[in-house]
């Protein structure tokens, strides 16, 4: 992952184009078409039943997730839910699995931008379905189904890019991680709460936070030593 910082909001999609440009090389189209199309981490044999766990998820709905592919073979993945801060309901957890499988399918497709509705990024899980939710069971199914959708968003053969303005708290910031790069608008955030609340990182982030920027500074920034800035994103 690489990260820029500072850009304001409205050159933001000046700097996305200019770096899905950068990244055009034969090497890099390769690289990402030798990714695997399939990311399924959980499956039955691990104790998921899918349509168990997306009918519980749809009993908290609210928001959504939006797809908008372009002719340009770039699409736009929008999370919505601005009454919550871009918080992700249960629906919207089902709504991005299903947007993922489009862009899996999506032959012309070549790079994909997550951002968040109405200047923000996202807060994270719904803390009403979190509550909801909140037996060891479900808390871990929910889990098993955001880490599934989480890598097969990170292992899509197109470039994906996060977009932050305002605030990636929570699963939000784990949805960072699982993007090859991230702009941030100047004063934008990505932290990793979970701390606070006594939880781990459940959607996978914590992992691939440690691939990212190496243990010691994945331990700083969920330990809360420092905030998840972008100087941290910026080393190899
Ligand atoms: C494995 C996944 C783990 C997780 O993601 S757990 C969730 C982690 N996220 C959080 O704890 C963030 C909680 N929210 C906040 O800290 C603040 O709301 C935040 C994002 C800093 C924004 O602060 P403010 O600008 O002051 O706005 P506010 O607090 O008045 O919020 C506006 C309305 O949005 C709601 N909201 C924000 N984040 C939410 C969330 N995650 N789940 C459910 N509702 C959420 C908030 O309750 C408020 O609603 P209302 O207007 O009072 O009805």
């Amino acid at each position: 992952m690489q990260c820029f910082h500072g850009l304001r909001n409205n050159s933001m999609f000046r700097g996305v184009k200019l770096l899905l440009k950068s990244c055009s090389s034969t090497g890099a189209r390769v690289r990402l078409f030798q990714r695997q199309c399939s990311g399924w981490v959980y499956c039955s044999s691990h104790g998921l039943n899918l349509d168990e766990i997306r009918e519980k998820l749809l009993a908290f709905p609210g928001g959504s997730i939006d797809l908008h592919k372009q002719n340009s073979g770039i699409a736009v993945l929008t999370i919505n839910n601005p009454a919550r801060m871009n918080a992700f309901s249960g629906s919207m957890m089902v709504d991005l699995e299903g947007r993922v499988e489009e862009l899996e399918n999506w032959s012309d497709g070549k790079a994909v931008i997550v951002h968040g509705a109405a200047g923000t990024f996202s807060s994270g899980s719904d803390l009403n379905a979190v509550r909801a939710i909140a037996n060891p069971q479900d808390g871990m199914k929910m889990c098993m189904f955001m880490q599934n959708t989480l890598t097969r968003l990170q292992r899509l053969p197109l470039i994906s890019v996060a977009l932050v303005d305002g605030k990636a708290l929570g699963g939000g910031a784990e949805l960072v991680t699982a993007c090859d790069f991230v702009l941030m608008v100047e004063g934008s955030v990505v932290q990793f709460v979970h701390k606070h609340m006594g939880l781990v990182p459940g959607w996978g982030g914590a992992s691939r936070l440690v691939r990212r920027v190496g243990p010691q500074n994945a331990l700083k920034i969920l330990a809360g030593a420092i905030k998840g800035e972008s100087s941290f994103y910026l080393m190899p």
